[in-house]
């Protein structure tokens, strides 16, 4: 059984807007999922119907096997939600702001369990001080406690780092790792295709209400991961010679640079034929230089690709 399943689920808003349009998926224990998807794509509905903050219109969701409708308070128990706006008490302190939250799902209190918790976000020494005195890093912080104070078995975030800094992102990244590593599922928006690159094991891409894709990132990266061979020429040349149609190379910067695309996953690459074929047709490189193409490369092909076959582009 997944931590979460999802199946065919819709949300129709009042006005009749489709704002999920039959999105399934499953979400493993102890995964890091990024759920991707341009604006208005659809994951803040999905994570809200997971959370129970909106119900589904059909379909259906559960969470460790509970309906999240049908069995509504399971579920939720289940699940810490760390919300993209900072909603703190500012002249609350940090321990009666975390130790407030677990009361809230009818927990009884556990000192020990929220002294763990702000220890591993080390926000233990902060434990007196009030929110408004924090720093944005640590308010991020408090609210991720906030969301663990129940012990939830699944963590959503809901873009962790929007406009953050790239050190508090990377001390950020740093703290999803580490609650990874202590069991927790976690699913990630994010706009930053970057985070998504650094942290996930999957990765699933909502464009328009429905899932288009998911899959193990490392091998997404791999199928979908071209890389590119660009070699500079010593001569410009005005076109490609006949000895070398074959290749499909584009001529780039008025014939100084070859460029030639090739596929990471196949079991040649075709660079040492090519060099031969440029040394027989008399051609000195000056340079060569590689790049591949990365996650957000993918990304952008595939949400752009979904909306040419909709007739949207
Ligand atoms: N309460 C609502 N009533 C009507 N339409 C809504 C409501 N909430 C969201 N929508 C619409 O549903 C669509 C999906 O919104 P959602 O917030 O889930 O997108 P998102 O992928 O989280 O976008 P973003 O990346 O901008 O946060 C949007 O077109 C939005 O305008």
């Amino acid at each position: 059984m997944a931590m979460v399943e999802i199946r065919d689920a819709r949300k129709v808003f009042d006005g009749g807007f489709e704002a999920l349009r039959g999105a399934s998926l499953d979400i493993e224990e102890g995964e890091i999922l990024a759920l991707l998807g341009p604006n208005g794509a659809g994951k803040t509905t999905l994570i809200s119907a997971i959370c129970g903050i909106t119900q589904p219109t059909s379909g259906t969701i559960a969470v460790g096997g509970h309906d999240v409708v049908k069995d509504y308070r399971a579920a939720r128990n289940l699940v810490g939600l760390v919300p993209q706006e900072v909603n703190l008490e500012p002249f609350e302190k940090v321990w009666k702001t975390v130790r407030f939250s677990r009361g809230l799902f009818g927990r009884k209190p556990d000192d020990a369990l929220l002294e763990r918790i702000l220890r591993k976000l080390s926000l233990w020494e902060k434990r007196g001080a009030t929110i408004k005195s924090l720093s944005g890093g640590m308010k991020r912080r408090v609210l991720i406690a906030k969301a663990l104070a129940h012990d939830p078995r699944v963590l959503f975030l809901d873009e962790p780092t929007a406009g953050v800094d790239v050190e508090l992102r990377r001390d950020m990244w740093d703290t999803v790792a580490e609650l990874k590593r202590e069991g927790v599922t976690i699913i990630l928006t994010t706009h930053y295709i970057e985070e998504a690159e650094a942290l996930a094991d999957r990765v699933a891409v909502i464009n328009r209400g429905q899932i288009l894709l998911v899959e193990d990132k490392d091998a997404l990266m791999a199928r979908m991961g071209r890389k590119t061979l660009r070699i500079e020429l010593d001569e410009p040349v005005a076109e490609i010679p006949a000895g070398l149609s074959d290749y499909g190379l584009r001529l780039e910067d008025d014939g100084r640079v070859l460029v030639y695309d090739y596929d990471t996953s196949a079991e040649r690459t075709g660079i040492a034929r090519l060099m031969g074929a440029l040394a027989a047709e008399g051609i000195v490189v000056r340079d060569v230089a590689t790049s591949q193409n990365s996650l957000e490369d993918i990304f952008v092909g595939l949400v752009h690709d979904g909306q040419e076959e909709e007739g949207v582009a």
